[in-house]
């Protein structure tokens, strides 16, 4: 069971900062830069990736950080908080939630370690999801909340990235786990989508490549020029 003192999750625009190492904007200085803009506009937690990235923002701001750690590598393909020795460093770190792959391509005992690793720390585990399996799962494991983020990305769900948010998945979550909050992510990237998305019935959406890589929105905008004649 969780602890007492879980923090618990914000509810309203949760912004992502993460920049990759091959992203200009890679760095603590500019993630901090990019969580204070969150802040100002209305965020109200930041979600980051990596020790200094959350040690940094979670000295600067008051918001909580839901922390996560990406490392390529693995056989199954999990590659969001791997491992425990993550969650512990993510909460020595600062963070108040952790974010991690809950999708059924992590083995189950593995799984029930992290939950409780993150329990022990006094933390809530938002289980980062492709699809209902996924989540019938993790919530037996004993997660803390939902979140739509791995639709599309694993080899069951690729073929269906459609480069739009998927509601439908969000309101089936929704209707399935009413006890849980259920965070609508993954290319929520209006304001029409952040709207539909608590018309779901989410508590929260997590929005990140819209808000905070330029690189991306730019070559967005720069694939509608349309050729020279
Ligand atoms: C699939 C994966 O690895 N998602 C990552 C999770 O931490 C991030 O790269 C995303 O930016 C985040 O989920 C927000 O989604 P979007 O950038 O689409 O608003």
């Amino acid at each position: 069971m969780p602890p007492m003192t879980l923090q618990p999750l914000p509810r309203g625009l949760i912004v992502s900062c993460q920049a990759r190492p091959d992203n200009p904007l890679h760095g603590p200085a500019f993630m901090v830069a990019m969580a204070h803009a969150a802040q100002g506009g209305g965020a109200v937690a930041i979600r980051t990736e990596g020790l200094a990235d959350v040690a940094a923002i979670h000295a600067a701001l008051s918001l909580p950080v839901i922390g996560l750690i990406k490392r390529d590598g693995r056989a199954d393909g999990v590659y969001i908080t791997p491992e425990v020795v993550d969650v512990t460093a993510l909460v020595s770190a600062g963070a108040q939630w952790v974010a991690l792959d809950a999708t059924l391509a992590r083995p189950e005992t593995e799984l029930r370690e992290l939950i409780a690793a993150a329990h022990a720390a006094g933390v809530g585990v938002l289980a980062d999801l492709a699809t209902v399996e996924d989540a019938v799962r993790a919530v037996d494991c004993g997660v803390d909340a939902l979140a739509t983020t791995l639709h599309g990305y694993t080899p069951g769900t690729r073929a269906e990235h459609r480069g739009v948010p998927n509601l439908d998945l969000l309101a089936r979550l929704v209707g399935r786990f009413p006890q849980l909050p259920v965070v609508a992510e993954g290319r929520f990237g209006t304001p029409q989508h952040v709207a539909a998305a608590f018309g779901a019935g989410a508590h929260a959406a997590v929005v990140g490549t819209a808000i905070t890589n330029p690189r991306e929105i730019t070559r967005a905008l720069a694939g509608a020029v349309p050729d020279s004649p």
